[in-house]
This record gives C-alpha cells, sequence and structure tokens, in this order.
C-alpha cells in the first residue's frame, strides 16, 4: 500500500506522496487511471517527494500531470509540497529548498498560513520555452482551427502561451486550448492562459493546462500571464490573479528577475493505494 494526501491549491487539486519513506514505482499509465475522477482517485496532478539532488537542496520534487507526463513546473503544486513536508514533519523549516527538474524553487510559509514560492527567472527565448520561431518576439502569431491567434509566450520553467480576452467567462478556453495545446508550433505542447485586464493590479484568468485540460487555477500560468502583462505595459509589478478557484499574488521586478507568487495550500484527505 502506498499512503498519499489530497490537496489542493486553489481547486487545482493533487495527490501528494512521501517517496522518501516509501518505495514508489508509478508508471505513466498508472498515473491516468489515478488522476481518473471515476475510476481513480481524481486530480489535475501528482506530486512525488523526493531526497534532493544537490547539497544545497531540502527535497527533489517531480511532477506528473493528469495525463501521466512528467513535467518540471507546478505552483500550485509547490505550495501543497511546502505544506505536506511540513505537516508530515520531514522539515521543520521556514524557508525550503527544492530541486525540480527545471531548477530550484524557494518556498517560504508567511505568517497568515500562505506560502509565497520563488518560481525562479522567466524565459522568453523560443528554444527556451520551446517554440518554434526564429527569434524572440513579444507577440507570436499561428493558424488555429483556420484563424490566426497571436498570444504572448514565456517559459516558467513550463511553456506558456497568454491569449488576451475580453471577457474570460466568454473566452473560447476548450476549443482554443484544446487545439493551440497540442499545435506543432510547441514541440514540448503549450499551457494556454487566457488573460482578462481588470486593471493594472488586477486580471482575471482561465488556464487550459498541458497534460490535464482547463483547471480552477494554475500557478506558473498565474506568473506566465503577469509576466506578458508586464511586458506590454499592461500591468503593474504586483498583481492579483482572480482564478475561478481563488486568488494569488504575483510578483516581478522585471527581466532577469525571479517572480514570486503567494497562495494557500490546503490538505484535503488522507488514502492509500493498493500497489
Ligand atoms: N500542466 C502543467 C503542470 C502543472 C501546472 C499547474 N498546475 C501549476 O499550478 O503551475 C504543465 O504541463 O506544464
Amino acid at each position: 500500500m502506498i499512503n498519499f494526501t489530497k490537496m489542493h491549491g486553489l481547486g487545482n487539486d493533487f495527490v501528494v506522496i512521501d517517496a522518501i519513506n516509501q518505495q514508489v514505482a508509478l508508471t505513466p499509465e498508472t498515473i491516468q487511471l489515478l488522476s481518473d475522477r471515476h475510476f481513480g482517485i481524481g486530480f489535475d496532478q501528482l506530486l512525488l517527494v523526493e531526497k534532493p539532488v544537490n547539497a544545497n537542496a531540502d527535497f527533489k520534487y517531480r511532477i506528473f500531470n493528469a495525463d501521466g507526463g512528467e513535467v518540471a513546473q507546478c505552483g500550485n503544486g509547490a505550495r501543497c509540497f511546502a505544506r505536506f513536508v511540513r505537516d508530515k514533519k520531514l522539515s521543520a523549516k521556514d524557508e525550503i529548498r527544492v530541486d525540480t527538474n527545471s531548477g530550484q524553487l524557494l518556498l517560504r510559509f508567511d505568517d497568515d498560513n500562505l506560502v509565497t514560492v520563488d518560481m525562479g527567472v522567466p524565459r522568453h527565448a523560443p528554444a527556451q520555452i520551446p517554440l518554434l520561431a526564429e527569434e524572440e518576439s513579444r507577440f507570436y502569431t499561428v493558424l488555429v482551427n483556420g484563424t490566426e491567434k497571436a498570444f504572448g509566450a514565456v517559459s516558467m520553467g513550463n511553456p506558456h502561451a497568454v491569449i488576451q480576452v475580453t471577457d474570460i467567462k466568454t473566452a473560447p478556453v476548450a476549443e482554443l486550448g484544446k487545439a493551440l495545446e497540442s499545435h506543432a508550433f510547441f514541440p514540448e505542447r503549450v499551457n494556454v492562459g487566457f488573460m482578462q485586464v481588470v486593471d493594472r493590479q488586477h486580471i482575471k484568468l482561465r488556464v487550459f493546462e498541458r497534460g490535464a485540460a482547463e483547471t480552477l487555477a494554475c500557478g506558473s500560468g498565474a506568473c506566465a500571464a503577469v509576466v506578458i502583462g508586464i511586458e506590454h505595459n499592461l500591468l503593474d509589478h504586483t498583481v492579483s490573479v482572480e482564478l475561478p478557484g481563488g486568488t494569488l499574488t504575483v510578483s516581478w521586478p522585471g527581466r532577469d528577475q525571479p517572480v514570486l507568487m503567494t497562495g494557500p495550500a490546503i490538505s484535503v484527505f488522507e488514502g492509500q493505494i493498493p500497489l
């Protein structure tokens, strides 16, 4: 049996597993089955807590989408990771350094039970996102379902396309999100954010996530949208990001600086997987 904790960050939900004190070997097929909300446990992503790779880190953090694919970043998951290692007494630190497949994250507990994640420095070069363009641009356009679509693109350690819309309630998230997620322009597929700018310190956002479809919140997507909005001079340096599942605070001073994201992390229940 494998013990797990079911958690969420603004409704973006996770199964979190201590793979330090348990032997865990999950295939993509098993993860897909476990992610099913009828035949399995149900989650957007599965998170593994492992021993660190680097001497200066406290843990390694691995992320698997509902489709079973391993990815390198998950902002809401990072906050839940921090809550998990504290609740399970795997660490008593107020600041936790975590190795991931896209570099290191710094996770910090705030006084009011929120968690702030240093999400690292955004990457803008096409090869780093990645996407198939000769050079970096503030806007890219591709033909999707017969129409030209313009968007900004950035990597937060995972790839994000951000489309500005006038009203997220009517945005074509399912149709356009799915078409762009697997568009040939993105060799590793992409997370697709639909951003409505309310004012310079407030956006509304919906995200069609790579490998998970639309989620109630996307932490790295919130960071990507704020970065694109600041790059397009639409936003100030600290922004409230209102997602269907709740609100995150995202700050970015500018190029070559890290993005900070603050929000809640909730444990829902404990369970066991019969493996
Ligand atoms: N679907 C994302 C991973 C999870 C990101 C999201 N849940 C977050 O909070 O950042 C990807 O394939 O890159």
